[in-house]
């Protein structure tokens, strides 16, 4: 497979903005057979497991930061919290009344003790690990998430706010069926020093270490990804070699892709599970990049690619471009991924040192990696899993603030199509003002197509549909007289009063006179 149109291929349907004159190379949405989403999927799985082998740096600080936040807020308050209810075992139903009570009068600075004393010095039996399992690890499974998500810096407050909640929302009445445990056996726990943070996936009690101290880490589950949207738009920018068509062909399948350079805009479709990512790959050479910013309004994210081999002159150009194109304000805040390419080579620079050129670093809707897009250059001769890791974060991110993304891409379009209209109606008037000073031979103008009045009126007559120029009545002759029988001036004159497309407003002649009235004012006083 290749990025470039053929001609076999049929047109696709352009998004709605009006484009520049410049053709765009139309290519069919590139949906990606089933194993190209399994290999996707498969990579993504991959990459999971080396990201878990290789953090990031960004990561580590994610990781540290909510192992700190978990250790001195969470664990001593959940921890004591699970040991309670597990101790206590009120019934289903009151789990979280119970729970409710108890983060209460913690807020308060009063600790519960179990009333049932007797079941304290016991093992956890099987019974024990049921009823956590069904009856408890819902409930605290959520707050865990809801800790994790808001990170409350006052813990207990929050969890009373959280419980309340519940009770109000009638949340957590059909947990499972609890089985009581026989005979009350002395409980084994681990010291809460000892005890791991709060991070495995499911509320456990260890039955290493008898204590009667608090021990059991309530564990979240990870948090749910959010639904991708149906519908994205990534805009693919960056200097022309830089790799953009590559990555979309090698994350499509193509394990040796051949791209020539992009001339024009190309929309590229990737299906995912439930969603359509549509990718604008916008060809970077220097007589296409005028059309870029048609697109900016259209996009949900960005991805922006880097050559960061290139020689110094050409990575200061890419620096400099991306700098003003990150900078647009159609583009600037929405989430972007920037891919520092051609890693592979000895002259690449670090994604660090890009990062510091561009003045940027990672945030929550900025991440900078390191990539080889073509997949022969990778030392495994497999896709770049940096590349599906970006893409995932990318697309999280995008899925993540849809709602406010969505609202921002359809006023950046409203705007732009503004401005595409205002100048519009500017350039027109300026070429109508340059017409009829043509008409006149004035304001530094010669005469210039100029007609006799008979024809004049003839070719105004058939501008507006009629067949001769008697068929054009009084105020269409005295408005052709107005821009002195000028081709140019008439022909625009026509297409106001009849446009040829519906959705053009149609002008009165009246509207049409005090048009060039105004621009023949702006002449003379010039
Ligand atoms: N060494 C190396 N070459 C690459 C890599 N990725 C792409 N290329 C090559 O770089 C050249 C340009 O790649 P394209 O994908 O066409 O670049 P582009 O950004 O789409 O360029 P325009 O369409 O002109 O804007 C091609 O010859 C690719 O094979 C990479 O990771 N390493
Ligand atoms: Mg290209």
């Amino acid at each position: 497979m290749t990025s470039d149109a053929s001609p076999s291929n049929p047109p696709l349907t352009l998004p709605s903005l009006q484009r520049p004159t410049l053709t765009p190379i139309h290519r069919p949405t590139t949906a990606p057979s089933s194993s190209h989403v399994d290999t996707l999927r498969a990579l993504r799985k991959q990459r999971r497991i080396d990201r878990m082998q290789t953090p990031s740096a960004s990561q580590k600080k994610v990781v540290e930061s909510t192992h700190v936040y978990l250790t001195t807020r969470v664990d001593p308050v959940m921890s004591k919290a699970i040991t309670y209810m597990l101790i206590e075992q009120p019934k289903a139903e009151n789990i979280v009344s119970v729970l409710l009570k108890y983060f209460t009068e913690l807020a308060a600075g009063v600790t519960l003790d179990p009333t049932s004393a007797a079941k304290q010095n016991r093992k956890t039996n099987s019974a024990d690990r049921l009823y956590m399992a069904k009856a408890m690890s819902p409930v605290f499974t959520k707050l865990m998430n809801l800790l994790l998500a808001l990170r409350p810096a006052n813990v207990p407050e929050y969890l009373v706010g959280a419980c309340q909640g519940f009770v109000d929302n009638s949340e957590f009445k059909d947990l499972g069926v609890v089985v009581k445990p026989a005979v009350p056996e002395t409980v084994t726990l681990v010291p809460a020093e000892e005890a791991a943070p709060a991070t495995p996936t499911e509320v456990t009690a260890d039955a290493s270490v008898t204590t009667t101290t608090t021990s059991v880490t309530a564990a979240p589950s990870p948090p749910k990804k959010v639904p991708y949207p149906k519908k994205m738009v990534i805009l693919m920018l960056g200097l022309d070699g830089g790799g953009k068509s590559t990555m979309l062909a090698a994350v499509q399948g193509d394990p040796d892709p051949k791209c020539k350079p992009t001339v024009g805009f190309v929309p590229n479709t990737l299906r995912l599970e439930n969603s359509q990512v549509q990718f604008y790959d916008l060809g970077g050479g220097d007589n296409i990049r005028d059309i870029w910013d048609c697109y900016y309004g259209d996009g949900h994210a960005v991805v922006y690619v880097i050559d960061a081999a290139a020689d110094d002159m050409k990575f200061g150009r890419s620096i400099k471009v991306a700098k003003e194109t990150l900078g647009h304000e159609y583009i600037s805040k929405k989430p972007t991924l920037i891919f520092c390419n051609k890693s592979e080579s000895k002259a690449a620079r670090s994604a660090e040192e890009v990062a510091e050129e561009l003045g940027m670093s990672d945030d929550a809707t900025t991440k900078i990696v390191s990539s080889t897009m073509h997949p022969k250059m990778t030392p495994t001769g497999e896709v770049d899993g940096r590349i599906d890791e970006g893409l995932e974060w990318l697309f999280d991110t995008v899925a993540m603030d849809f709602e406010n993304i969505k609202e921002r891409v359809k006023k950046d379009i409203e705007t732009q199509k503004a401005k595409e209209a205002k100048e519009k109606a500017e350039k027109d008037r300026r070429v109508m003002k340059k017409s009829i000073c043509k008409a006149f031979g004035v304001g530094g103008e010669e005469k210039e197509d100029v007609f006799s009045q008979e024809d004049g009126f003839e070719f105004l007559a058939q501008e507006i549909g009629f067949m001769k120029a008697e068929e054009l009545d009084e105020e269409g002759r005295e408005i052709a007289e107005m821009v002195g029988y000028q081709k140019l001036a008439l022909m625009m004159c026509g297409g106001m009063k009849a446009p040829i497309s519906s959705k053009k407003k149609k002008y009165e002649w009246s509207e049409i006179k005090e048009y060039v009235e105004g621009i023949k004012a702006e002449i003379e006083g010039l």
